[in-house]
């Protein structure tokens, strides 16, 4: 018997990385009062990318502010297996790693699992989409870059959009995410291509109305997925 077929939903998640971080859970509750369906939080460790962030106890600390958030938890470390338990006890709801950080892709998701968090995977722009092709079913969600991992406000990669593409292609019902440069000029492209899991961090924290950023980001992505649902 095959299994029913998800709806898939466009969901925006902005990205904190570029929001003022001396006042990190006031710039999260903003987003979320501005109608965002999840948080993208960005943990940097110095090592698998050139930067550094924050880990599980700044995550400890935004937990009880906002019970009811979305926290996915974009781990730019490496080994990537290293914060998992400290994520989910902190009250992370979803990993997602770096197939580049870890020897082990379904060991790493089992234990995500096990920790009771949901399992997403990222690829760098210089990584083949093809390498994700044997752990699709063992996650929830997959994370194109369309920037390198490491810092906010870089220019959109319009050449991995047929990274998307080929997902979409073959995995009609995976969550996609997109994530590096997504903005009002660059969202069409991701939309087309078949993304739906839409994470943006500037062009949110720049504007005076994110709100309707949100907005015109989700209906962008609502509208490409109706169209590509009376194709079929
Ligand atoms: O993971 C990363 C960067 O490594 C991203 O989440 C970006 O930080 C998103 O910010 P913008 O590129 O949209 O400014
Ligand atoms: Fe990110």
């Amino acid at each position: 018997m095959s299994s029913p077929r998800k709806s898939l939903s466009g969901k925006i998640g902005p990205s904190i990385l570029n929001s003022d971080l001396s006042n990190l859970a006031s710039e999260c509750q903003r987003m979320l009062d501005s109608g965002a369906d999840y948080l993208h939080l960005d943990v940097m460790d110095g090592h698998f990318v050139p930067n550094l962030t924050f880990g599980h106890p700044i995550v400890k600390c935004l937990r009880p502010k906002m019970p009811n958030a979305m926290f996915e938890m974009h781990m730019m470390v490496e080994p990537a297996e290293r914060w998992i338990e400290d994520m989910a006890a902190s009250g992370a709801n979803m990993y997602t790693f770096h197939y580049e950080a870890t020897q082990d892709v379904p060991g790493c998701v089992r234990k995500i699992k096990e920790a009771g968090m949901k399992a997403g995977i990222s690829i760098k722009p210089g990584t083949k989409v093809e390498v994700l092709d044997p752990f699709i079913d063992l996650v929830d969600t997959v994370l194109i870059m369309t920037v390198e991992p490491g810092f906010g406000g870089q220019k959109f990669m319009a050449d991995m959009m047929p990274k998307i593409e080929y997902l979409r292609e073959h995995f009609s019902d995976l969550d996609i995410g997109v994530d590096g440069g997504v903005s009002l000029d660059t969202i069409q492209m991701c939309a087309n291509a078949g993304a739906n899991m839409i994470v943006s961090g500037s062009a949110l924290m720049k504007s005076d109305n994110p709100r309707e950023v949100m907005q015109t980001l989700r209906n962008t992505v609502e509208d490409s997925i109706q169209k590509s649902q009376l194709e079929r």
